[in-house]
């Protein structure tokens, strides 16, 4: 697959976000707990640090470092990698002293491109099969913003309602609750 045909023509999305500050951050979520379902994220944040990434079952701060991005891998890059690669989970919190601001692009696929791996990347995963049903952004979006909030086990879910009789109906199976 060309992966400039993929994302050519793409609508990405750019947020600029904002922490004021808070007198009890303990209390407040920040941005909670998620995972960016588009293929990957850059993230500009300024020096005040806030983003917290999950791995070993333990919340790591990202500590800001000047005039450095920070690179998420998303549900459709994980989805393109037949699952050797996975979204991360990551969250942003506020502090009572100083207020935060970050820039994000989330790079998109345009929305009828269909994910699929290459067949390359099917052999090397584990087991060797396909992990995920062929979609297109518009299906994972549909998802993501009509029944599931994004979380580490998007894809499965996802996978579950797209091939499902009746998506009118979706309950989750597929659940985490490690954090
Ligand atoms: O503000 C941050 O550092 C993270 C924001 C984020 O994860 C998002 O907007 O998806
Ligand atoms: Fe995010």
């Amino acid at each position: 697959m060309l992966y400039r045909e993929f994302f050519e023509d793409a609508v990405s999305i750019m947020r600029t976000n904002l922490y004021p500050t808070c007198q009890e951050p303990n209390l407040s979520l920040g941005t909670g707990p998620h995972c960016d379902p588009n293929a990957l994220t850059i993230l500009h944040q300024d020096l005040v640090g806030g983003l917290d990434v999950f791995v070993d079952n333990k919340w790591h701060k990202v500590r800001p470092v000047l005039g450095a991005l920070v690179i998420n891998i998303g549900d459709v890059f994980a989805a393109l990698s037949n699952g050797i690669y996975r979204s991360c989970l990551h969250r942003a919190a506020v502090n009572s002293h100083k207020e935060r601001r970050s820039l994000v692009f989330f790079m998109c696929p345009r929305a009828d491109k269909v994910v699929k791996p290459a067949e390359e990347l099917v052999r090397k995963s584990e087991g060797g099969t396909r992990k995920f049903p062929d979609f297109t952004w518009s299906d994972l979006l549909e998802f993501t913003q009509n029944h599931y909030r994004v979380n580490e086990t998007t894809l499965e879910n996802f996978t579950d309602w797209f091939l499902s009789a009746d998506r009118s109906n979706f309950k989750p199976t597929h659940f985490k609750t490690s954090h």
